[in-house]
C-alpha cells in the first residue's frame, strides 16, 4: 500500500505573544497515511493536530522536515485532490446549500453545469437532498456539518480531511457521519480524521497517530496497538479476595504486575494510558 501522506521529522514553531516566546507546536513528528485507509490524528488540546493538518493542506509552512502528499511537496495540483471539512466551518449564511456547494465546486475548477450536477449529487450523498434551496442560516448544526462534508467531497477528492467531523452532531448524526466515512473508504478514498471522539475513531479508523506536546506518542495500525497489552492470566475456581491479594503480592516480589484487564484495550483506555505515561503522572 503506498502512502498518500508521508510526514518525516516535521518541525513547526510559533513565536507567541509580545515577547515572541517560542512554542514548539511540532517537535519532529513522523507518520504516514496509507492509500485507502481511514487514519485518526489524535491528541489532547494543544498537541499539534491542527498545525499538522494546516501543513498537509499547504496553509502553513513547516520550519524543517518534510511533508509529502501524493508523493509530492504540496502544490495546487496536490491541493485539487484534497477535500477538507474544517472544524466549525463558517460558511456564508445567506447562501443556499446548493449555492454553497456549487461555489466550492467552481473553485475547484469545474464549469457551471458540471458544478451544479456534482453539487446536487454530493448534497444527496450527505442527506440534504430536500434542503438544497434552503438558506444556510436556517440550518441546524448537524445540517451545517453535512453541508460542510458535501463541499469537501464535491470535486471527488482522493484524500478527505475531516477536522472534528462530529462536532455538534447528535448520535444519529454521528452514525450518519460514520456511514459517510465508510462510504468514502468503500470508494477507495483515503480519509484523515482529527477527533477527540475516541469511540467513533475506534469504530472507523484503520490506523492512528497520537500526538502529545508536538511529538508522536504512539502510531500504527489500531488493532495492533490495542492488542499490544501484556497480560498474565490464570484460572481458579471461585478465588477468594484474600487469595487474589496473596497472588498479587507474590507476583510483585518478582517484579511482575498482574493485570486484571484483558486485551484488547479500548482506544480510550490506550489513549489515557499513553498520555499519562508521557506526562509522567
Ligand atoms: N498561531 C499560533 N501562534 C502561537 N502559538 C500557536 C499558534 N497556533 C497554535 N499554537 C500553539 O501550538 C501548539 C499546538 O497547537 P494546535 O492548534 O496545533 O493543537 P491542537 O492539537 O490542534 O489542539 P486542539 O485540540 O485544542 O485543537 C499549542 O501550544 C498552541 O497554543
Amino acid at each position: 500500500m503506498d502512502s498518500v501522506v508521508e510526514i518525516s521529522n516535521l518541525k513547526k514553531y510559533y513565536h507567541s505573544g509580545l515577547r515572541g516566546v517560542l512554542v514548539n507546536a511540532l517537535d519532529g513528528i513522523s507518520f504516514s497515511v496509507k492509500r485507502g485507509e481511514v487514519f485518526g490524528l489524535l491528541g489532547p488540546n494543544g498537541a499539534g493536530k491542527s498545525t499538522a493538518i494546516k501543513i498537509i493542506l499547504g496553509l502553513l509552512r513547516q520550519n524543517s522536515g518534510q511533508c509529502l502528499v501524493f508523493g509530492e511537496k504540496i502544490s495546487s495540483r496536490t491541493k485539487s485532490k484534497i477535500g477538507y471539512l474544517p472544524e466549525a466551518p463558517n460558511f456564508y449564511k445567506f447562501l443556499t446549500a446548493l449555492e454553497l456547494v456549487v461555489f466550492y465546486a467552481r473553485m475547484s475548477g469545474m464549469g457551471a453545469k458540471e458544478a451544479e450536477v456534482a453539487a446536487k449529487n454530493s448534497l444527496e450523498v450527505v442527506g440534504l437532498k430536500d434542503a438544497l434551496n434552503r438558506n444556510l442560516s436556517t440550518f441546524s448544526k448537524g445540517m451545517l456539518q453535512r453541508a460542510g462534508l458535501a463541499q469537501a467531497i464535491v470535486h471527488n477528492p482522493e484524500l478527505v480531511i475531516l477536522d472534528e467531523p462530529n462536532s455538534g452532531l447528535d448520535p444519529i448524526g454521528m452514525n450518519d457521519m460514520a456511514n459517510m466515512v465508510l462510504r468514502l473508504k468503500g470508494e477507495g478514498k483515503t480519509v484523515l480524521i482529527c477527533s477527540h471522539m475516541l469511540r467513533e475513531v475506534e469504530r472507523l479508523c484503520d490506523s492512528v497517530a497520537i500526538l502529545y506536546k508536538g511529538s508522536v506518542a504512539a502510531c500504527g495500525n489500531l488493532r495492533e496497538l490495542l492488542s499490544d497489552t501484556e497480560s498474565v492470566s490464570f484460572k481458579a475456581k471461585n478465588p477468594s479476595l484474600e487469595f487474589l491479594e496473596s497472588v498479587d503480592k507474590s507476583a510483585e516480589k518478582f517484579g511482575v504486575k498482574l493485570e486484571t484487564e484483558t486485551s484488547p484495550e479500548s482506544l480510550a483506555d490506550f489513549f489515557n494510558r499513553i498520555i499519562l505515561e508521557r506526562s509522567g503522572r
